[in-house]
């Protein structure tokens, strides 16, 4: 295996990286929304963005020279796959993807793990493997990834059962451990909403930490307070 850490990763090291995502139909679903956001994001210090599909990207690949996480979902009538053809990965290396975010997933690839390796050929893009769970992190770093996410613990059926007795509420940072013990470079990403669940994977080791919906979702970010609300609680 031939490992070194692209450029694009060596940018990230330490650092959070913001994810600025939206579901379509919601009213942040707007290329200018997520523009704003990304740039918020960035002014506040943001080391990377991950952003989903290429008019996304392309709208911010100008604005910045920090690396860009580009991923193209496609929902498969149960839940969102990430990048799941060659074709979509190329069109974001096109629209200015640093790095590539592959569904790295046995449920997705079963024994396609190879894969990986084409997808970084063809777009000489790095590949980030979004996996959820250890088994899936050693497949994908054997099979070309330049590093590994947490992104899809909880989210398979594989993982679901991993994490038991866990809240799936909470970020996987025994996945986080497991990876960064077998000397994986690991992102941990998926489910950190506070900055001390942060520290704990930077403590734990970990690349970066990407944060999502607890800075970018408003609407997530309101009905966390709403839950709380005493009118809520009754
Ligand atoms: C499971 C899945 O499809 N995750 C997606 C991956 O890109 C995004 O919807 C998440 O927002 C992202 O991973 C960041 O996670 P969180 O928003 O929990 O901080």
């Amino acid at each position: 295996m031939t490992h070194h850490l692209p450029a694009a990763l060596e940018a990230l090291t330490g650092g959070l990286v913001v994810s600025v995502q939206a579901d379509d139909g919601t009213p942040v679903r707007n290329v200018e929304v997520i523009a704003a956001l990304a740039e918020s994001a960035l002014l506040g210090g943001a080391h990377g963005l991950r952003l989903n599909g290429p008019d996304d990207v392309r709208r911010l690949r100008p604005v910045t020279e920090l690396p860009i996480i580009g991923l193209h979902k496609v929902h498969n009538g149960i839940r969102n796959v990430i990048t799941p053809e060659i074709g979509l990965a190329v069109g974001l290396a096109e629209a200015g993807a640093d790095i590539i975010a592959v569904d790295a997933t046995v449920e997705q690839l079963g024994a396609r793990f190879d894969m990986l390796r084409e997808i970084a050929d063809a777009t000489r893009r790095p590949v980030m493997a979004d996996v959820s769970t250890f088994e899936e992190g050693v497949l994908a770093w054997e099979n070309g990834a330049s590093v590994v996410g947490t992104t899809l613990s909880g989210y398979t059926p594989e993982s679901r059962r991993a994490v038991g007795a866990g809240s799936i509420d909470d970020p996987d940072l025994r996945l986080v451990a497991e990876l960064v013990a077998a000397g994986i470079p690991t992102m941990a990403e998926g489910r950190y909403r506070t900055p001390s669940q942060v520290a704990a994977a930077f403590d734990a080791g970990v690349l970066a930490v990407v944060v999502g919906g607890a800075i970018t979702d408003p609407i997530a970010i309101t009905r966390r307070f709403v839950d709380l609300a005493s009118g809520a609680r009754a």
